[in-house]
């Protein structure tokens, strides 16, 4: 049986995954952000890991800022490469079933009305960044909760590469988020800045965002 299955079936994972989705909620709620350390079933990750590892050099494109018409390469803002996750593989299709249980989830239990997900793969070379950025703005995107599964085994604070958010425009200081295997983050896309610190080894990740109402189409 799959995951997505799974997420159906009600079999016995399904306790750890309403309490994860539950305790996401709340967070969301409370904090506008939620960070789960080893959180994602192994099985989805590790499968992630290991397809992003086997995907041919040439799937994944220097990533862009902005999108559809606005859509540019700034290597000064962000130089991570990105593989959309289309659902071609079963592991891209558990991610998925992933997600949609938990956007269901956070439509039951705060209302955002939330109609699709897009993700993709992140490749962040060593030494590689995202400077400070919003995934959204108000009144100008369908996007609302930005979602990020990391895959990176034994990872330690020297390696770096910390997501950092910050809770507004004016924040410094921010909260780091280390990057290690099966950790799941998740922050209100209007709401908070955030940047990608450069790592001193590759770094893996999938990004993702929920939205409303969206009838764009990535732009790779
Ligand atoms: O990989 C991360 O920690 C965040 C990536 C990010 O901010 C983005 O892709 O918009
Ligand atoms: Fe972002």
């Amino acid at each position: 049986m799959t995951n997505l299955e799974l997420f159906s079936a009600g079999e016995e994972s399904k306790p750890a995954l309403d309490y994860l989705f539950e305790k996401i909620s709340e967070d969301l709620r409370e904090k506008g952000l939620s960070i789960n350390p080893f959180a994602v079933p192994t099985d989805i990750a590790q499968g992630l890991h290991d397809l992003a590892c086997r995907l041919p050099g040439d799937a994944f494109k220097t990533a862009g800022i902005g999108r559809q018409s606005d859509y540019e390469v700034n290597q000064f803002v962000r130089n991570d490469n990105i593989a959309w996750i289309y659902g071609d593989d079963p592991v891209e299709q558990d991610w998925l079933g992933f997600s949609d249980a938990l956007m269901r989830h956070l439509n039951r239990t705060l209302f955002l009305g939330l109609t699709s997900f897009e993700s993709h793969f992140a490749r962040y070379p060593a030494g590689h960044f995202y400077k400070r950025h919003l995934d959204a703005f108000k009144g100008h995107s369908n996007r609302k909760v930005s979602m990020v599964l990391y895959l990176n085994h034994n990872w330690t604070l020297d390696d770096g590469g910390e997501l950092v958010i910050y809770k507004d425009d004016i924040d410094r200081n921010g909260i780091k988020v280390q990057p290690g295997f099966a950790t799941l983050a998740l922050f209100l896309s209007e709401d908070f800045p955030h940047e990608v610190l450069p790592a001193s080894r590759q770094r893996l990740s999938v990004a993702g965002w929920f939205s409303v109402n969206s009838g764009i189409f990535p732009v790779c």
